[in-house]
């Protein structure tokens, strides 16, 4: 293989991967689970080839994926940055402690399953992205280039609404926000507003499962008021039983893109899809013509892995999967789900915890390359004040643009990257493993993560 500056052969071989944990400044955002910390644990990856080329990949920091990204970091010297498919074979290698994955569901609940699998993609994907970017780079390539070309020049993103207080609670080490608090409708269509303004999105996802459903109802409404004819979104993260899920289904079914989670787990979402399509039914039979056939349910929680898809495509439980390249195994993976979710008619969007902006560029390139993304993509990177990166993506118009610069075209700040390591060394252990719950009980002694359905 030659270079594209020339006809030297290239060197694909890997000398060097460098694992550099940080913490980074998150708001304090609600969610069913409790708020988040003030700094959350990420990962960053460097894989350096024989020529030193650098590919940047990023995932989740807690302690749990650091201990499987180390041993299997060490496994990768010699390997070719072209040889993504063995990363999966060496993965399978790296012994997962058990005692990380006896719990149904992640730390935090919020992921959905948690098994050895799981764990192992979501350590393998910033791998995968870091040998792309590498990749990319010695061959002059945007990384959607390598994932078969782009079918759209920009990607479209959507507001992530939370629920938030002003700030983290007195006395705790913290950074300021400028996004204020927003607690109830009015905070709610207010923080909408600025998202608006500041990054041009059209769609609006509200996180849920925070107030009592009619709470949330009416910031839904009141949204839809403010924003006519602007796609809405609901998620509460399996908080409702398959009553209030098909309650707040029903009374928002003139305003809702879809129902993200209302109920925990594919048997109860099947059994809200199976409702509302009943009730679209019978409002057609009497004549209610005009009315949608049902709001879509949308899932980040019920299907997290392959293995799950069956079940929930076969029980029609889930209309839009939403995606995340970092559980999913990375960006090839991201593109065989797509696949899947086509073959079954099944749509498919992008899920996202708080990430910086290697991960905000990864996203974008293999979302450029999904032919059918009928959703704007969710993303925390609005919230995030801080990056390792020399140069913010922007978002204009609610989208951002597909770099064709090689790689995924992003470069590394080294001096950031050292700044918000060197947090994660001095902290005593309290912010290596995100723990909503415990930051909630800072605030309130009493609280303890809630039992589902909450409502
Ligand atoms: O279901 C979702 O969309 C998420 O879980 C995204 C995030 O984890 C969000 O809920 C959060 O960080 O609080
Ligand atoms: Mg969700």
């Amino acid at each position: 293989m030659t270079s594209a500056w020339g006809s030297r052969p290239v060197n694909l071989a890997i000398t060097d991967v460098r694992l550099t944990p940080i913490l980074v400044a998150d708001p304090p955002l609600l969610n069913t689970q409790g708020v988040h910390q003030p700094y959350t644990p990420r990962l960053i990856v460097e894989v350096v080839t024989a020529d030193g080329v650098t590919g940047l990949g990023e995932t989740y920091g807690d302690t749990k994926y650091l201990e499987l990204a180390r041993p299997f970091a060490a496994e990768l010297i010699g390997h070719q940055v072209t040889n993504v498919n063995a990363l999966f074979a060496i993965a399978d290698e790296v012994a997962v402690d058990q005692s990380r994955v006896s719990g149904q569901v992640d730390v935090g609940g919020l992921r959905g399953v948690q098994t050895a699998d799981k764990l192992r993609l979501s350590v393998v994907s910033a791998f995968e992205v870091a040998c792309l970017d590498a990749l990319g780079k010695a061959l002059g390539l945007p990384v959607h280039a390598l994932l078969g070309g782009k079918v759209r020049d920009a990607v479209e993103y959507s507001a992530y609404l939370f629920y938030k207080w002003a700030g983290h609670p007195e006395g705790v080490p913290a950074e300021k926000d400028d996004w204020g608090a927003a607690l109830d409708p009015a905070g709610v269509v207010e923080q909408a507003r600025k998202f608006k303004e500041r990054y041009g999105f059209t769609s609006f996802k509200l996180k849920g499962g925070v107030f009592p459903p009619d709470e949330e109802i009416a910031a839904v409404r009141a949204l839809a008021e403010a924003f006519p004819g602007h796609p809405l979104r609901l998620d509460p993260n399996g908080a409702w039983s398959v009553a209030t899920s098909l309650k707040v289904a029903k009374e928002l079914a003139d305003v809702l893109e879809y129902l993200e989670d209302p109920a925990l787990g594919t048997p109860a979402m099947a059994e809200v899809a199976a409702g509302l399509k009943g009730a679209a039914r019978s409002a057609s039979d009497k004549g209610g013509g005009g009315r949608r056939a049902g709001v879509p349910l949308a899932t980040n929680m019920c299907v997290t892995t392959f293995a799950e898809i069956r079940e929930a495509f076969t029980k029609d439980a889930v209309q839009v999967v939403l995606s995340d390249h970092h559980y999913w195994g990375g960006l090839r993976n991201t593109q065989q789900l797509a696949a899947i979710c086509r073959t079954f008619g099944v749509g498919v969007s992008m899920h996202s915890n708080t990430h910086l902006g290697i991960s905000l560029a990864a996203m974008t390139q293999v979302a450029s390359t999904v032919p059918d993304l009928h959703h704007a993509c969710d993303s925390h990177y609005p919230w995030q004040s801080e990056d390792v990166l020399t140069e913010r993506l922007v978002f204009d118009g609610g989208k951002v643009t597909v770099s064709d610069a090689p790689g995924l075209g992003v470069e590394l700040d080294r001096d950031r990257l050292a700044l918000l390591h060197r947090r994660w060394l001095d902290d005593d252990g309290t912010l290596r493993d995100r723990d909503d719950a415990a930051a909630m009980r800072v605030a309130d002694p009493q609280w303890r993560t809630p039992s589902v359905p909450r409502w």
